[in-house]
């Protein structure tokens, strides 16, 4: 086991109607004048963001509130966020959203604690541990971004290309998430399975590991996976059902903040791989993972077979074959497959809608390695620019 330090000081409060918790939430923290912000309009139509308003007011929090956040949110949007925090001498950022939002929320957040332009930050060039304060409302079950070290942004201020970058520090955990599972009842059944399946990945980037003995990390990474596993199939069956969607919301929440990683380096090449899919096509984030997974599964199955017939079995109920580590690990990746068309999403880069010519999988891979600011991408199989233009290619 890898030493390591865990903190999560997100205070989650969970429940039904804790959306109206927000005002008091922000006064508790500190904040006096707070910017809504969100994507979608959903929020609106379905009375949230009334419900916020009140309960903002209620506590004598005074408000300012931009909407306007896409799918890979945009760092222009983010601009206009800070200058608008400025002017009116916010002091909270408060997200309503998914990962988008909520990331959204976090740039602004970085542009208002800090001097250096955002491009910088997310480019990699200057680092920061200042940020202003945040808290967010999840929406939808998904990044975890909620609880999360991570900000993730595409970067439409440099000309033509765009790219999809990530600042990670501990900083941006958001110092509460309000997670209210009815919320995601509204979530159409592609928001439900896409971000569901992400659930699933930020588990498996850690869990494909070269460390060994991690046994209790294993267990909780397992246990989860099996709950997603079950739960998005329901949601989708049954969208208003409270334990799905509560399940799904908590496996969102704990999949990405670190504690199934516990003891062991995470892998995370599948990530950097969707970033430059996700920049150069514009597609969901959690079906562009499910697009390249398998591919790049049976690409690094050979480093320890044993770890994916572990997967299999313990994940997907595979029977094992005790001669043949391999072909159980092969039918494990089989599941998977299997479990991401039974919910409508894809497992090859054409079923995803995209056809990158060569020169755009080496854009790809080499973007990939870049964004690592290494010669390659992951950890269980380093994976060099030619590997990964490999793994693409297998994904066609
Ligand atoms: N910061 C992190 O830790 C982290 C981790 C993984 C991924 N990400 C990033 O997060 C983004 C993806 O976020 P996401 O998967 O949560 O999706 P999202 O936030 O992009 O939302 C997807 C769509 O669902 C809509 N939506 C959200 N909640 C809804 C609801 N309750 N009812 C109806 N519609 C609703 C949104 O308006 C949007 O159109 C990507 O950019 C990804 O790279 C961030």
């Amino acid at each position: 086991m890898v030493n390591f330090e865990y903190l999560v000081p997100t205070k989650i409060v969970f429940g039904k109607e804790t959306e109206k918790e927000a005002g008091r939430l922000i006064k508790e923290f500190g904040g006096h004048k707070a910017l809504i912000h969100w994507g979608g309009d959903y929020v609106r139509d379905t009375g949230l963001l009334a419900r916020v308003e009140e309960g903002l007011a209620a506590e004598g929090i005074e408000y300012v509130e931009m909407d306007g956040v896409v799918p890979n949110p945009r760092l222009s949007l983010v601009k206009q966020g800070v200058e608008l925090c400025k002017k009116e001498g916010v002091d909270f950022i408060l997200a309503i959203g998914g990962g988008s939002a909520i990331d959204s929320s976090k740039a602004i957040a970085y542009g208002l604690a800090n001097d250096f332009d955002l491009e910088d930050l997310f480019l990699g060039k200057v680092s920061t541990t200042k940020i202003a304060k945040i808290g967010a409302i999840s929406t939808l079950a998904g990044t975890g971004s909620e609880t999360s070290n991570s900000t993730v942004i595409n970067i439409d201020t440099m000309g033509e290309k765009m790219l999809k970058r990530s600042y990670n520090h501990e900083c941006a955990r958001p110092l509460f998430a309000i997670m209210n599972p009815e919320l995601t009842y509204s979530l159409p059944p592609f928001q439900t399975a896409a971000p569901g399946a992400d659930i699933m990945m930020h588990t498996m980037e850690r869990y494909f590991t070269t460390e060994q003995h991690v046994e209790l990390s294993d267990e909780l990474a397992e246990g989860l996976m099996r709950t997603v596993k079950t739960f998005v199939p329901e949601a989708l069956a049954n969208p208003k059902s409270y334990p799905a969607r509560a399940n799904l919301l908590l496996a969102g929440a704990k999949s990405h903040d670190g504690l199934t990683g516990l003891g062991r380096v995470g892998d995370f090449a599948c990530h950097a791989i969707e970033h430059e899919i996700g920049a150069m096509f514009d597609v969901a984030h959690g079906a562009g993972l499910t697009a390249i997974w398998s591919s790049w599964a049976k690409y690094v199955i050979d480093v320890d077979p044993e770890r994916f017939a572990q997967f299999a079995v313990n994940v997907w109920g595979v029977q094992n074959n005790f001669h043949d580590a391999k072909e159980t690990g092969l039918r494990g990746i089989d599941a998977w497959d299997e479990w991401c068309h039974s919910i409508n999403l894809p497992t090859s880069l054409h079923e995803l809608g995209i056809d990158p010519t060569d020169e755009q999988i080496h854009e790809m891979a080499q973007g990939a390695v870049d964004a690592r600011g290494g010669d390659h991408a992951g950890a269980f199989m380093e994976l060099h620019v030619e590997d990964i233009e490999n793994l693409l290619k297998n994904a066609r």
